[in-house]
């Protein structure tokens, strides 16, 4: 039976967060600043997809390269568009200072988001000590706007499903997180937390995510189309044996296309989720990252597409030649 996750924008609990999430992008000028209209643009064209819900200033948002300002910008106008249209939201207030990350909380929660994003404070490898510290002032401050934890490969200090588990306990407001997933004894841990806890994997990785008991992603996959990531999520309530091999032939891509870029050529994350936009062809298709990140060259983009058409059949429907 498939899963109808919640309309509208209202606070997100646990068994509200599942299905296909879109993150937003930032179009990036040339002179380095942040090209607002286009922004709105690209929110409204993912908005027209109808995902699940739409959150921001994860590693694909570059957090982590904005000012002040353009934070409060990007965010009235995503919080403005989404409510427009009725979509959930969740707004990344994380940031590698924990002050900075407080400050962007309590500006925040002012936007009403369904819920909000964090990550661990990111110098000192926190201990667990200091992160119940760090989250229980968080949740103090975030009160009814829930948190979602996001904790990836990268971060200093990566949670064990036990720790998870006793973080919910001490922070009730934590109601998910997004993590890369792991093997059978991962996921046979993970499950013990799972019924109050919203647990989002990587898209490439999300059916057999789902085949273990997570709930959805913060989707990559979305990147490369999001009525790809749409269709796949609605296959795997379907037909799961289908969705599985569709997430073979979705790996052997990234495997071949995207990988490379990142073990070889040592381009951010996020060059890759703004290059695979370009390949799907959807948005501006504009791969330019911040200073001072590399942006992977457009030139690029057709053998990538080439490869998506012939790997997968679904995005050859979807992007034809
Ligand atoms: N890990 C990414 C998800 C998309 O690729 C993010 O945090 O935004």
């Amino acid at each position: 039976m498939p899963v109808e996750p919640p309309s509208g924008t209202r606070p997100l609990e646990a068994a509200d967060i599942r299905g296909t999430w879109a993150t937003l992008m930032l179009p990036i000028n040339a002179d380095d600043s942040i090209d607002f209209k286009r922004l709105e643009k690209e929110i409204d064209r993912v908005i027209g997809f109808g995902v699940n819900g739409l959150y921001s200033n994860g590693t694909a948002g570059e957090f982590y390269n904005q000012t002040e300002n353009e934070f409060r910008r990007i965010h009235r106008l995503l919080a403005h568009r989404c409510r427009e249209a009725g979509l959930p939201f969740q707004i990344g207030v994380s940031h590698m200072s924990p002050w900075i990350s407080l400050n962007r909380l309590k500006w925040a929660i002012r936007q009403e988001p369904g819920a909000v994003q964090l990550i661990l404070p990111d110098w000192f490898p926190p201990t667990e000590a200091e992160i119940m510290a760090f989250l229980k002032k968080m949740a103090a401050v975030s009160t009814d706007v829930r948190i979602v934890l996001y904790n990836p490969p990268h971060a200093k200090v990566r949670l064990t499903p036990v720790q998870f588990g006793r973080l919910k306990d001490a922070v009730p407001q934590l109601v998910g997180v997004k993590v890369a997933g792991g093997d059978a004894v991962w996921y046979e841990q993970m499950r013990e937390h799972m019924n109050n806890l919203s647990v989002f994997v990587p898209g490439h990785r999300l059916a057999t995510g789902f085949r273990e008991g997570a709930h959805g992603s913060y989707s990559n996959v979305a990147c490369l189309h999001p009525q790809l990531a749409l269709d796949w999520y609605h296959l795997m309530q379907t037909d799961l044996p289908q969705a599985l091999e569709w997430e073979q032939r979705i790996q052997q891509f990234m495997t071949d296309y995207i990988v490379p870029y990142i073990l070889d050529q040592k381009y951010a994350d996020p060059a890759c989720d703004k290059f695979l936009a370009a390949v799907g062809g959807w948005s501006s298709g504009d791969c330019r990252m911040r200073w001072p990140y590399r942006s992977i060259p457009a030139s690029g983009v057709a053998a990538a597409r080439t490869g998506a058409r012939r790997l997968i059949p679904a995005f050859s429907t979807l992007v034809p030649e």
